[in-house]
């Protein structure tokens, strides 16, 4: 097996080189429906590339078991890809920097209740991985013609949590 890979708790700071931290922290950026609701605006940047468009879908996602073995971390060249939980289980979240076209060490995160990510086009990240069942994300991401979907298997797992 690989080296360790610690867990943080996910920060929009520490995430900002690879994706939006979506949160309803502080007060909302507009007050709307009488004043009964929040609205935290426009927090992500969605990108689809010239030929594709938003699509959203349901993942129900089997969990996963810490330590996790990370074999491998994947990207979408062509497209962000949001996770967007319809629970408020923590879940866990694997990014990596871009190393000259491969990824560099992983980073882990966990998710606090009612957080979700959005992905730069382009990031390396491990796949959803929940963390309890049952699992199940609204995602966001591409809908569009062409590979959006870039493999890298490490050489050695890495253990993560
Ligand atoms: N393949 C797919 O739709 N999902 C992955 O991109 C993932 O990051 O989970
Ligand atoms: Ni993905």
């Amino acid at each position: 097996m690989g080296d360790h890979i610690g867990i943080e708790a996910l920060g929009a700071a520490a995430f900002a080189p690879f994706g939006d931290v979506l949160d309803t922290d502080g007060a909302p950026d507009k007050l709307i429906n009488q004043g009964l609701c929040g609205r935290y605006h426009d927090r992500a940047t969605l990108d689809f590339g010239g030929q594709g468009r938003a699509g959203i879908s349901l993942f129900r996602a089997e969990p996963r078991r810490l330590p996790l073995r990370l074999e491998m971390v994947e990207r979408h060249p062509e497209g962000s890809q949001a996770f967007l939980p319809m629970s408020l289980d923590p879940f866990l979240v694997v990014v990596a920097p871009d190393m000259g076209g491969v990824p560099g060490r992983p980073l882990a995160f966990r998710t606090a209740p009612g957080q979700g990510i959005n992905l730069h086009r382009g990031t390396w990240h491990g796949v959803l991985t929940p963390l309890a069942a049952p699992g199940l994300f609204a995602v966001v991401d591409r809908i569009g013609p062409g590979d959006n979907l870039q493999e890298h298997w490490f050489a050695r797992p890495w253990t993560v949590g």
